[in-house]
């Protein structure tokens, strides 16, 4: 043994593989101490948020992002010879900063006279960048995983992770908030109509220019008694729940089509700054549990708009309880318990609208699921001397007066004359002289 021993450690090549030996393992605990060093040091000083693609915030962040990367990009490059208030050093910083790989997102906005134009910007692509908020270093991650889809939307699951000092650990809330501000200002002074997709709402087409109240002409006291009905509602959230009432309001506008009942409501909406969620009750798939479950999650500050009930539940639904054609799952019943299930302490403001009072089913229509009818009928003499002023102006107070006298006890809509207004644009003269043609349409 020992003169083995000895021949081994009498040896030069068994002697410098030990030695290698040892400074190899020396180096792998030298590595693995600097890892977790590394890992220790990253965990103290930094901190990080990450969102999700299927949170509402995603899109915010990005919007917020791409706005961040135009500012930056403008920073870098203006005020080269000493202009802008960047100093120079955080102009060079702020250029060796901008993303170099870029994602493009094609955004479109409706302009007042409603006329639609597109807009491309530019949010960080895949991968890592390094953006300055402040005084404060981010690094922005965007991973998308192709094995995950976001069932939802049916879109890879992806996910922005901010990561910063934590002595910085304040920014994230300050980005959320102004991310939030900046998507809201987007849809300032418009409103936004959603509509139901999957169990979820989602905004449809471009948010709206606002529509004004004064646009839909009713007659005397009808839009400003419901708009005082509504108002008094939304004032008086405590009140319901100081007596445990469900804090919500049914509202049934019902009359002959084309009397304005939808442009009412999306008036009303804009009037109250609210957005609309749009439910069409005969749409192919919607089930029960869907129906409760979408009144539940609808958007704060937004009217539920349940068009053409009757429809739904008419005399056409029966048909297609008999075999006929196929339409939505919903049943009258998972109709009246979405309703009334409504109960979350969340205000909930529903419309309803229909052509025929007389086909709905008395149930629907009880106090606490209808707690104001209205009936928006065909044009009265009021309705029509106001839009014929509204159309050709005040001075025209003698030619409207004439004009409403022409078509005294006939049923002619509110849309059946802005058509015939639209017609005889330029000429109030020529639309009272064809006054008749209103009455041909019949
Ligand atoms: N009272 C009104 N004042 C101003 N415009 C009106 C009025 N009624 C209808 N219109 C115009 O007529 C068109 C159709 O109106 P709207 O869709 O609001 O009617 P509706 O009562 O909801 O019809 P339907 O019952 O067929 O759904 C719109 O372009 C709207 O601007």
């Amino acid at each position: 043994m020992d003169t083995v021993a000895a021949a081994i450690s009498g040896n030069p090549y068994f002697s410098a593989g030990f030695g290698l030996l040892g400074v190899g393992a020396g180096l792998a605990v030298l590595r693995q101490g600097a890892r977790r060093g590394a890992d220790l040091l990253r965990r103290q000083l930094l901190v990080s948020m990450e969102i999700p693609s299927h949170d509402k915030s995603y899109q915010w962040v990005l919007g917020w992002l791409s706005r961040r990367g135009a500012e930056a990009i403008r920073a870098a490059g203006a005020g080269a010879p000493g202009g802008g208030d960047a100093s120079w050093a955080r102009r060079r910083l702020m250029a060796a900063l901008t993303p170099r790989h870029v994602a493009v997102q094609t955004s479109y906005k409706q302009h007042d006279n409603g006329s639609v134009s597109t807009d491309f910007t530019m949010v960080p692509g895949q991968g890592k960048h390094v953006i300055m908020y402040g005084r404060a270093l981010l690094q922005v991650e965007r991973q998308r995983n192709a094995k995950m889809l976001d069932i939802q939307s049916a879109t890879p699951f992806e996910t922005v992770t901010l990561t910063t000092l934590s002595r910085d650990r304040a920014v994230f809330s300050r980005i959320l908030a102004e991310a939030r501000a900046m998507a809201l200002a987007q849809n300032e002074g418009r409103t936004v109509l959603y509509t139901s997709f999957g169990p979820e709402w989602r905004p449809l087409g471009l948010p709206r220019k606002r529509r004004l109240l004064r646009s839909v002409v009713l007659d005397r006291g009808v839009s400003e008694a419901i708009v005082a009905d509504v108002r008094e509602f939304i004032a008086n959230g405590q009140w319901y729940d100081d007596r445990g009432i469900p804090y919500r309001r049914g509202y049934l506008l019902h009359g002959p089509p084309g009397s304005g009942k939808t442009s009412f409501i999306q008036a009303l909406a804009g009037e109250l700054g609210y957005n609309i969620c749009i439910l069409n009750l005969s749409e192919r798939g919607l089930t029960d549990d869907r129906l409760g479950h979408l009144l539940t999650v609808a958007p704060e500050r937004s009217l539920l708009l349940l068009e053409d009930v009757d429809a739904a539940f008419g005399r056409a639904r029966q048909l297609s309880d008999q075999g006929g054609f196929q339409q939505s799952m919903v049943t009258f019943s998972g109709l009246l318990n979405a309703l009334d299930g409504v109960a979350s302490s969340d205000e909930r403001i529903i419309f309803m609208t229909t052509n025929h009072l007389d086909r709905l089913d008395p149930a629907l229509v009880r106090p606490g699921r209808v707690d104001v009818k209205v009936l928006l009928a065909n044009a009265s003499p009021h309705q029509i001397r106001t839009m014929f002023v509204r159309f050709y102006g005040a001075d025209h107070a003698d030619l409207a007066r004439r004009f409403a006298d022409a078509l005294r006890g006939c049923s002619v809509s509110t849309a059946q004359l802005q058509g015939h207004f639209v017609v005889h644009k330029k000429d109030a003269q020529c639309a009272l002289d064809n006054v008749g043609a209103l009455l041909a349409e019949k």
